[in-house]
């Protein structure tokens, strides 16, 4: 069943338009790698789907349901309960411990602080770091505060899970490690993954591979492979 569907949806910062028209449906637990060139939308793709950035012109539903008329704070409160979001660096509080950031949306939304704490280890533990739950992140290496920001975004178990780039501050086995740890989590729990990514590599985790180029789909059958007749890739 589709679940998160985008229909035409154009996207431009002042005069430099950066999505021309991009229609994708993500299936419930379907892993979806959004691959193509620097600077060709990629990331405005993902803001655009997870309702973090509206569109100018075209639709974002969710189960059927129009998202990118919803309020800022209808679509905050979506991407804390049913959508999760993972960047590049995680972004995890410096002053708290790595269970402390994995609990800190459980706590947001309402769960109690043992049950949180609960959660938070053995989410860190899925990810292989549950010795370093009352580490700060200042005293972990780059691979490790990757490890708690995913257990981070996945502790709330989301339906779907917006990932840009969570592996390329990270060397390739590092990033290799943790994203298959990732994607195989994801599909354990039927979480749907929209995952940004540079490296053809890792798009070969994914159900299925969109390849941007120029803000729209390329859907010349090509992917990464095809000349470039502009742009770096
Ligand atoms: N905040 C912004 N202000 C102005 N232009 C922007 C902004 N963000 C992105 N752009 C432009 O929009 C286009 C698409 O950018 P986007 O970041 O979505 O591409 P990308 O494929 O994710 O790139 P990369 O792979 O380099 O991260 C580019 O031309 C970029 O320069």
């Amino acid at each position: 069943m589709t679940e998160l569907q985008a229909r035409a949806v154009a996207k431009a910062y002042g005069h430099t338009p950066a999505l021309r028209g991009v229609t994708l449906d993500v299936a419930e637990g379907e892993i979806v790698a959004v691959t193509g060139p620097s600077g060709c939308g990629k990331s405005t793709l993902l803001h655009c789907l997870a309702g973090i950035l509206r569109p100018d012109a075209g639709e974002v539903s969710w189960n059927g349901q129009r998202i990118d008329t919803w309020s800022e704070a209808a679509r905050s409160k979506l991407r804390r309960t049913e959508f999760g979001v993972l960047f590049q660096f995680g972004q995890l509080v410096a002053e708290l411990t790595a269970a402390e950031n994995v609990a800190l949306p459980l706590l947001l939304a309402g769960t109690g602080r043992r049950e949180a704490r609960t959660a938070a280890v053995s989410w860190l533990d899925r990810l292989g770091v549950a010795d370093l739950a009352d580490t700060r992140p200042g005293e972990m290496s780059g691979g490790q505060q990757q490890r708690c920001a995913m257990a981070r975004a996945l502790v709330t178990e989301p339906r779907v899970l917006f990932a840009d780039e969570p592996t390329g501050a990270l060397d390739t086995l590092a990033g290799e490690q943790v994203l298959t740890r990732l994607v195989r989590l994801a599909r354990e729990q039927g979480t749907a993954v929209v995952l940004v990514t540079h490296e053809p590599r890792i798009a070969a985790y994914a159900d299925r591979e969109v390849v941007l180029r120029d803000g729209v789909v390329d859907d010349t059958g090509l992917g990464l492979d095809a000349p470039l007749t502009g742009g770096q890739r």
